[in-house]
């Protein structure tokens, strides 16, 4: 992880978990359910996310994945069912809040970003920084205390820019970038917020195979330095060379977890992907 140490966030929950043996888990999903009037899009969902490690999330069309992930990350709120990260109680967060959580997902780039160059795009993120205070720009001490922020989060910007090797196109414009620079520059935008858990829809969506395998050396590098990654991808085989473990979802729930082999060669999932769904 990045040499800036993660502060503990304030959280509204703050009931830790007793159970010493969820340590390892960071993320953890029991029984969700979210609903659209009358479609039950998650139906009961559980799995388990294992810290440090990519998981994929996988499933069907309509199988309700962005739905789950949209609970996760408080974009929807679940009509039953608990979220835990790091053994707190998050369900119903507010997206605002997933930050200080050291959770993270990945955003397309908006319309009205794609008129703001790289560098302003990575910037956004730490907006509600002290610099916005009036008085702090107006007071000497707190002047100084303001630079100095600005200073920081210019390093953390160069810091992500070189990390994803993409320094060159800092001055440039995101709508005019290619579809895998901006996947690179969605993931950059997370990581400014130094999370320790990454959750990509579809991170390879319209990227050619050279940034493809670009973005997943990426991956893989800050896996090994420590972040969880959930993944939601439909191509199957990517997800099975590159997670340790996947989850299948079908109809709003799980309906194999485990290992890529195990997954493979489960019969429930073949017949649930073979089933004329994909
Ligand atoms: N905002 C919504 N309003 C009504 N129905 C919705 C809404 N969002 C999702 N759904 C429905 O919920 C079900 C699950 O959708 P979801 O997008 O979560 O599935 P998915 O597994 O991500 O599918 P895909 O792989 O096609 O993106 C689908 O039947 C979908 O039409």
């Amino acid at each position: 992880m990045s040499d800036t140490e993660i502060e503990s966030p304030e959280v509204p929950n703050d009931a830790a978990d007793p159970d010493p043996q969820r340590n390892d888990i960071e993320l953890s999903v029991d029984g969700l359910v979210k609903r659209f009037g009358g479609i039950t899009a998650v139906d009961g969902a559980s799995f388990e996310v294992e810290s440090g490690a990519m998981t994929g999330l996988i499933g069907p069309n309509g199988a309700g994945k962005s739905t789950t992930f949209h609970c996760i990350t408080g974009i929807h709120r679940p009509d039953g069912g608990t979220v835990r990260f790091q053994g707190r109680d998050i369900t119903g967060i507010r997206p605002y809040e997933c930050a200080d959580y050291g959770l993270v997902r990945t955003f397309q780039i908006a319309r009205e970003m794609a008129n703001m160059t790289v560098l302003e795009n990575l910037m956004l993120p730490a907006q509600n920084q002290s610099g916005e205070q009036l008085w702090r720009s107006v007071l000497p001490f707190a002047r100084q205390e303001v630079e100095r922020e600005e200073r920081e989060l210019l390093e953390r910007v160069w810091e992500v820019l070189e990390f994803f090797e993409i320094e060159h196109i800092a001055e440039e414009k995101a709508g005019n970038l290619s579809g895998g620079q901006r996947k690179l520059l969605e993931m950059a935008r997370a990581l400014m917020i130094e999370p320790e858990m990454l959750l990509l829809d579809e991170p390879f969506a319209g990227v050619n195979p050279t940034l493809e395998h670009k973005l997943l050396d990426h991956i893989h590098e800050l896996r090994e330095e420590g972040y969880t990654f959930l993944i939601v991808e439909h191509d199957m085989d990517l997800i099975m060379e590159n997670c340790e473990r996947v989850i299948v979802m079908h109809q709003g729930s799980v309906l194999a977890e485990g290992a890529p082999e195990t997954i493979t060669s489960n019969e429930q999932v073949i017949e649930a992907y073979l089933g004329g769904e994909v």
